[in-house]
């Protein structure tokens, strides 16, 4: 039997994406954006990004659209907030977490460079030479690895192929490839230049990040089966 056709009362954004349901969310302490993809036909969805304040609201989401969430993915472990994917895991039993090798952080799934997310029809995840994703300095991602893996696996994609941000802090919630490899102003810049940018960007220290960090090498908030 067909599931149920998901509810849009109070949701016009989601009634209008029927075809794909996908959903862009915000966490606004840490101005972190959480996306979930799903697949129409079977009901799978992938959420990436998940914040711990917010996971119930997207656990809610995702019985409200009458999706069976498979994964909860993390782009990295990040330092500005505390991952949502171990109480999803919780939330909606059969939900896995995800998380690249190189992290080093707990998970249910670890991925490669090279390794697909199924879900559905859909395929997703693109991951670079070192962890790709949403990474800043602040973690000891490198400068150059970050700078060929977006030129290479990113710029390679088509110019009105679709960029969302893990975060941003100025309001905007999506641009394209042509847009990121035309105007965005560190990434028309030499590897060289841009290497010097961020190895000179001398950020503050996230707020949250001594509680993070270690608690993102968990899941969050628990330890999962492996
Ligand atoms: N005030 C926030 C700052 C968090 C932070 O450092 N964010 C990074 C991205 C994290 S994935 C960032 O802003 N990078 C900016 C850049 O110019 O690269 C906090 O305290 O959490
Ligand atoms: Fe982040």
């Amino acid at each position: 039997p067909e599931p149920p056709a998901p509810s849009p009362a109070g949701r016009p954004g989601l009634r209008s994406h029927l075809g794909l349901p996908r959903c862009q969310m915000f966490e606004p302490v840490s101005c972190t954006y959480t996306y979930l993809l799903g697949d129409r036909e079977s009901r799978e969805a992938v959420l990436i990004d998940p914040v711990l304040e917010t996971a119930p609201r997207d656990a809610q989401l995702v019985k409200e659209l009458g999706l069976r969430l498979l994964y909860a993915v993390n782009t990295h472990c990040h330092a500005d907030h505390v991952t949502g994917s171990g109480l999803l895991r919780s939330l909606l039993p059969g939900c896995q977490s995800v998380i690249s090798r190189l992290s080093g952080a707990q998970a249910d799934l670890h991925i490669e460079d090279g390794d697909s997310i199924r879900f559905g029809r859909f395929v997703s995840w693109v991951l670079g030479p070192q962890e790709e994703g949403d990474c800043t300095k602040q973690q000891g991602c490198c400068a150059k690895t970050l700078y060929h893996s977006v030129h290479e696996k990113i710029f390679t994609l088509p110019g009105d192929c679709l960029v969302y941000p893990a975060h941003d802090y100025r309001g905007f919630t999506v641009s394209t490839v042509e847009e990121e490899r035309t105007l965005n102003p560190r990434l028309t810049l030499s590897c060289e230049e841009f290497v010097k940018l961020m190895d000179n960007l001398n950020l503050p220290k996230p707020q949250q990040i001594d509680f993070a960090v270690p608690a993102n090498m968990r899941c969050g908030v628990q330890t999962p089966t492996s």
